[in-house]
């Protein structure tokens, strides 16, 4: 039975902390909505279960809820610690939803404290003063400050994160980084400390996975953490290894990329330059849907010469996106995965976020097991879907080296 849950607020997300519970000890099953269907086996052979959401941009309260709801499901899975995961590099507005859905979870615990802990070391994601880095950049220096859906322009996590808790200043804290260094029993004091004070939500300096580990080890007697993926890595689950060992199917090598991430643009360029693709552009699919998505399809399928077919809304950084063009994107990446899906191609790469939950959504997979990790927080996944397995790669913006979308399927068949 499960005794860890995570409620996730995006799919790559999701798939990003299962990786890392996965190597923490914990076989870990993602289930794909908090109302997906039960799907027994996974779940009940589990260590660890994982809701992956599609909240991180809903309405304030229909992202509550939704967390609320996943939080009902873990406990009936007979979890008894929870993580809340939102992205390594913060991804809200100044309503949500990362502070809203932590207080309402934390709240529904009964808990008076959590710990907020976007760190990503092996990603570049380091948290120093209360302040995000992303590389060499604060994060409002970084690319994440033109992101279409969430701009993030400001990196003090403490000013980031008041104006989204009901109790404002007062409910966050920092533990500085001069105190992870002392250790785990300084970490666990400060932040009773910070707790006695009345905040909620105390943020905690991590440059490396070791500060992480401490972090861990600092809060064993909390029931509720949160973060990015890395804190994961640092808990203590009752295996070796949890992985599920893959063989890709032969097929088209397809990558859809709805990511507007910086990553991903050189990923993108990168297997243009190797292989295939057809560029999804909101104007032609607005003037003719069907049209475009049936033509990428096409080319998708007729590609399959062991070099990856990229069907991509992903813009140059030189071009100006709308946001109001995101849905229709998402729906058509989704419509042309599904149509891949029905022609019998087995293995897809996705990348983004939000375009990973519409693409899984529509395909109506219910559960994800793990299989091998290729980059930090990215690997391959196994899923059904119509009685047949299908191999998933959903991975999040920012994450894999530059020749991801050409190395995922080399030395996995
Ligand atoms: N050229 C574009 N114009 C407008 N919206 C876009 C464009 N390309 C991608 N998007 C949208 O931007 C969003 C990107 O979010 P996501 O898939 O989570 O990836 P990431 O966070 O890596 O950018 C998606 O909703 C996608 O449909
Ligand atoms: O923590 C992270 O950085 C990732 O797990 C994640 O959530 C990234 O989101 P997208 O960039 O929207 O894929």
């Amino acid at each position: 039975m499960a005794t860890l849950g995570a409620i996730a607020d995006d799919l790559t997300g999701a798939t990003d902390v299962a990786i890392a519970l996965t190597s923490a000890g914990y076989r870990t099953t993602v289930v794909l909505g908090a109302d997906a269907p039960h799907d027994g086996d996974a779940v009940d052979g589990a260590d660890a279960v994982v809701v992956a959401l599609k909240s991180r941009t809903m309405p304030v309260d229909e992202a509550v809820t939704a967390s609320l709801r996943a939080l009902e499901r873990l406990r009936g899975a007979g979890c008894e610690r929870f993580y809340v995961k939102y992205c390594s590099t913060f991804d809200s507005t100044p309503a949500g939803n990362i502070g809203p859905v932590s207080e309402a979870v934390l709240e529904a615990l009964g808990e008076s404290v959590t710990v907020i802990a976007p760190a990503f070391p092996a990603n570049g994601r380091t948290v120093y003063r209360g302040h995000l880095f992303v590389g060499d950049d604060p994060l409002d220096e970084s690319p994440m400050r033109h992101h279409p859906l969430t701009p993030m322009t400001d990196s003090n996590l403490l000013r980031l994160l008041a104006p989204q808790v009901s109790g404002g200043e007062a409910d966050v804290a920092l533990v500085p980084w001069p105190t992870v260094a002392r250790g785990a029993e300084a970490v666990r004091d400060a932040i009773g400390r910070a707790g006695d004070a009345g905040a909620r939500f105390v943020v905690v300096d991590a440059l490396t996975d070791a500060d992480l580990a401490t972090l861990a080890r600092a809060t064993e007697g909390l029931r509720l953490l949160t973060g990015g993926s890395a804190l994961a890595q640092g808990l203590t689950g009752p295996r070796t290894s949890g992985r599920t060992p893959l063989t890709l199917p032969e097929g088209p090598r397809v990558v859809l990329s709805g990511s507007a991430s910086r990553a991903t643009q050189g990923q993108v360029r990168h297997a243009l330059a190797v292989g295939g693709g057809r560029q999804l552009r909101p104007a032609e699919l607005r003037e003719d849907f069907e049209a475009t998505v049936s033509g990428a399809v096409a080319l998708a399928l007729d590609s399959g010469d062991g070099t990856p077919f990229v069907v991509y809304a992903t813009a140059s950084p030189e071009d100006v996106v709308d946001t109001a063009d995101a849905p229709l994107i998402e729906e058509a990446l989704a419509e042309v995965a599904e149509r891949l899906v029905a022609a019998g191609t087995r293995s897809l790469l996705v990348a983004g976020g939000e375009t990973s939950g519409a693409v899984v959504q529509r395909l109506g997979v219910a559960s994800l097991a793990l299989g091998p990790e290729i980059d930090p927080g990215v690997a391959w996944m196994l899923g059904q879907r119509d009685g047949r397995d299908i191999h998933l790669m959903l991975k999040s913006g920012n994450f894999g080296r530059e020749d991801l979308f050409v190395r995922a399927w080399e030395g996995s068949r």
